[in-house]
């Protein structure tokens, strides 16, 4: 992988050598404490040790037990749900890989149709073991076996922390059971059990997305100049010190889609702190051109836009043609157009001088996809400790919660009180 800084210096807002410079003393500073931290095993610093402490043949021995699998379910959300759909959604496989990481009743009552429940592996992830959407959701799934004649406790695979209620269902009805790793948020965990597990299913190479992680972990440095994860992490850094409030990240190919949404949680839920952070918008190349790209150069100099891509992608050739003015296309390929594209995308955030950061990996295969998952997260918390955040913990998403339990009755909270406090103006449609 590599990051290419060229087109956020002397931007707007934007950055100079200098600049960048001054900075690589902190960023020795910062990684000196994330080195400390990871020899530690310090809590949240832990995720940083994955590619050596994470230990694939635990997953294939949880995993290899299921038979008869045409699909996986993965029920979970957040990270429990979005490092695995990352690694399923960029990786082709013959298990399909469906996620519900939402209480849409409309959709899960669609995906629990379509589902062959008795060749399907039920993957219930919940690192607390009481996120009311995934053990609703588990509930309703498992009634939906039971309705359908499976046995759920031949086809549920479990990865929970060491205490609650998923815990308990495991141990009650001995169910295959994974560990969260000890000191790993949800947000981190995609190269533990928790994002290995459903890729193992589908057959895929763990131990490859393991080794693109350590390449990640080698790549650590006290320079920004020599590790391109820490180069993405100040960049983004000194850039929103400078009004870049918004990170668009915009992968060219559409099995990194997922990546982006599991890269704003990462964002959004480690540095948006104390009045602080930087909202990542999700953005898809080239299909955002005709849409968010007038906004990112010609809309408020508040954002910067990651370019992501592999610089090896599939071809398919373009058949001639002699439509008016498209001769040009014919003989080219889909693949050279969406690289023209992100180049010519890249050139005119540019010419309008709106910071844009290039990330590329070689392909995107599960070593990439590692090296990927662990750099953005070396990233981040590189991030952190120069804005010193508490880059691990999401004490703000805890009020919510609260009161949707108490709306339910689930226990007597004040904020649920408040729901009921709520200013209204309302204007009536017909
Ligand atoms: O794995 P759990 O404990 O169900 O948590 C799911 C998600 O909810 C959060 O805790 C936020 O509420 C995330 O940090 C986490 O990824």
């Amino acid at each position: 992988m590599h990051v290419d800084l060229g087109n956020v210096l002397d931007t707007t807002p934007g950055l100079t050598e200098e600049t960048l410079d001054r900075l690589d003393s902190r960023v020795a500073d910062a990684h000196d404490r994330i080195a400390t931290g990871m020899a530690d095993d310090e809590f949240g610093y832990a995720a940083l040790n994955l590619p050596e402490t994470a230990d694939p043949d635990a997953i294939r021995a949880a995993t290899d037990q299921f038979d008869r699998l045409e699909a996986v379910l993965t029920v979970g959300i957040g990270g429990s749900a979005l490092g695995a759909a990352t690694l399923a959604n960029a990786l082709e496989s013959d298990v399909d890989a469906y996620f519900l990481d939402n209480v849409d009743p409309d959709a899960v009552a669609s995906l629990l149709d379509r589902l062959p429940l008795d060749e399907t592996v039920v993957n219930v992830v919940s690192k607390s073991g009481t996120t009311a959407e995934t053990l609703a959701n588990f509930l309703v799934v498992r009634e939906a076996m039971a309705e359908a004649g499976v046995d759920w406790t031949d086809r549920t695979l479990v990865t929970t922390g060491e205490e609650g209620n998923l815990r308990a269902l495991a141990d009650a009805h001995d169910l295959p059971v994974l560990d969260v790793p000890d000191g790993v948020p949800g947000r981190f965990s995609a190269l533990s059990t928790v994002g290995l597990a459903v890729p193992a299913l589908q057959g895929h190479d763990i131990e490859a997305i393991l080794a693109g992680g350590r390449d990640g972990m080698e790549s650590l440095s006290g320079s920004l100049f020599e590790t391109p994860a820490y180069a993405y992490g100040t960049a983004t850094y000194a850039l929103a010190e400078r009004g870049a409030l918004t990170n668009a990240v915009m992968p060219y190919a559409e099995s990194l889609e997922t990546f982006a949404e599991w890269f704003a949680q990462l964002w959004a839920e480690s540095l948006g702190k104390d009045g602080l952070g930087q909202t990542p918008a999700r953005a898809l190349g080239a299909t955002d051109q005709h849409s968010q790209l007038q906004l990112y150069r010609a809309g408020p100099p508040d954002k910067l836009v990651s370019l992501i891509r592999p610089t090896e992608r599939a071809e398919t050739e373009i058949p001639e043609t002699d439509l008016d003015g498209l001769a040009y296309l014919g003989g080219s390929s889909l693949g050279d157009l969406l690289d023209a594209e992100f180049e010519a995308t890249e050139a005119s955030l540019a010419a309008a001088d709106v910071p844009n950061l290039r990330v590329e990996i070689d392909r995107v295969d599960e070593r990439g996809l590692g090296e990927l998952l662990y750099a953005m997260e070396a990233a981040c918390v590189l991030y952190g400790e120069l804005a010193s955040v508490s880059t691990f913990t999401q004490p703000a998403v805890e009020w919510g919660k609260k009161a949707a339990r108490g709306l339910l009755g689930g226990g007597d909270f004040p904020e649920a009180d408040a729901v009921a406090d709520k200013r209204e103006l309302r204007i009536d449609g017909s």
